[in-house]
Parts: C-alpha cells; structure tokens; sequence
C-alpha cells in the first residue's frame, strides 16, 4: 500500500481559517446578507491556496465540510467539491495583492437595492461620513469615496477583468454587482468585516436619505 501524497498545504492552518469563517459566516448570515444559499467567503490559506466555500451551500448552516481549498487559478485542491462560483473574483485578489488575506461577498437587501438604483452611475459615492474611516488608510470624514457597480454576469473572467481595470485605478476596499450584491476585502477577517459592515452601514444611509427626500 503507498501513501497519500503529503497535501501542499498546512492542514491545521486551513482547520484554523475554516473555523474562524464559519463563526463570522454565522453572524453575517443571522444578520439576513446571505439569503438563499448565496453569498460567499474565503481566507487567504498561503501564497499559494485559499480556504473558500463551497458552491451552493446554505451559509447559515456553515460546517467544516462546506469550507475546501483552491489554487490561485481556482482549481480545488484535494477535494472533489465544486468551489464558488465566484471563486475567480475572490483569487484575483488574492493574486494581485500580497496583503490581501481575506475576501467577503454578501447579498443584503441594502446591497442589492443600492447596486440597482447606482448602477447607471456606475459607482455611489460616500461622502463626509465619519464611518468613512473605517476603511484602512483613511483617516478624515473630509473625504469622498466611491464605490463602483458593476454590471453582472456569469462570465467570471470578463468581471474579473473589469475589477483589475478598476484596481488600476487606485486602491479600493469593495465594489457592488448590479442586481447581485458586495464584495469587501482586507488583510485579515477582522478588517475585511469592518470594511464589509462600514459599506452596508453607508449605502444603507444613502438609500434613506434617498427615500426621505422623496417625501
Ligand atoms: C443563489 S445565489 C447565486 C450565486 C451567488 O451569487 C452566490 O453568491 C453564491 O454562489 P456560490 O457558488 O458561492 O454558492
Ligand atoms: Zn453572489
């Protein structure tokens, strides 16, 4: 009998990061941003793997077992489970930014309703909100920040193409997909959640200071 080949990767660190997401998942989903199976969430295992979920999974009911690896192409690692199927748009980030260790996607009401009524503005733009620091390297309200929409597709490597274009542009912490919801990141869970909660919280105020100025 021959052995298993040893897997690529630190087994105890991926036990570490699926149980650190699971907990985090939890909430987000108690929280109502993750409806219907969607939604999907993934930590930087090493520089070549990430910990991410399984596509189709109901995220409020995370287990160990809905959590697998995947290469930076996307390609499971030791698994015959299907990755997201959003997998690309989170290994882009992965790729391109060292420093990048964690990637959240979420579908709130206030996420898909501020994707749809700014897409044809094509970014929705936070303005002198105290909050606004909560986002890494800004210290000030005395600032804009605008968060790009895009329109969605199932096409993943055209959408990620679109957000390496964006990214050119100069750093951001997240984006909205037409109809569809937000992705947030940071350097840990921690600072990707802060991100993630500082863009629910904004775009829901805009969404209400739409509303009562309709009044
Ligand atoms: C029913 S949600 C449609 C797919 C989606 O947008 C999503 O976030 C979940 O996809 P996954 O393959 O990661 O489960
Ligand atoms: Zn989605």
């Amino acid at each position: 009998m021959t052995a298993a080949p040893p897997l690529p990767y630190d087994h105890h660190r991926l036990c570490e990061l699926a149980g650190e997401i699971i907990v985090n998942v939890r909430e987000l989903s108690a929280l109502g941003w993750t409806p219907a199976t969607s939604s999907n969430f993934s930590r930087r295992l090493d520089e070549q793997h990430a910990a991410i979920t399984v596509s189709g999974r109901d995220k409020g009911k995370l287990r160990e077992a809905d959590i697998m690896v995947v290469d930076m192409d996307g390609k499971a690692v030791g698994s015959d489970h299907r990755p997201s199927a959003e997998t690309l748009l989170h290994t882009q980030l992965y790729r391109r930014f060292a420093d990048v260790g964690c990637v959240l996607h979420t579908h709130s009401r206030v996420q898909t309703v501020a994707s749809r009524l700014f897409a044809g503005a094509c970014h929705v733009r936070l303005e002198g909100y105290e909050l606004l620091k909560a986002f890494r390297g800004n210290d000030t309200h005395e600032t804009a920040l605008d968060v790009p929409v895009l329109p969605n597709s199932q096409d993943m490597p055209s959408l990620a193409a679109q957000v390496d274009a964006l990214l050119d542009d100069g750093p951001m912490w997240g984006y909205l997909i037409d109809g569809h919801g937000l992705y947030a990141w940071g350097r840990d869970m921690a600072e990707a959640r802060r991100h993630l909660e500082a863009f629910e919280f904004l775009l829901g105020c805009e969404l209400d200071l739409r509303r009562l100025r309709a009044v």
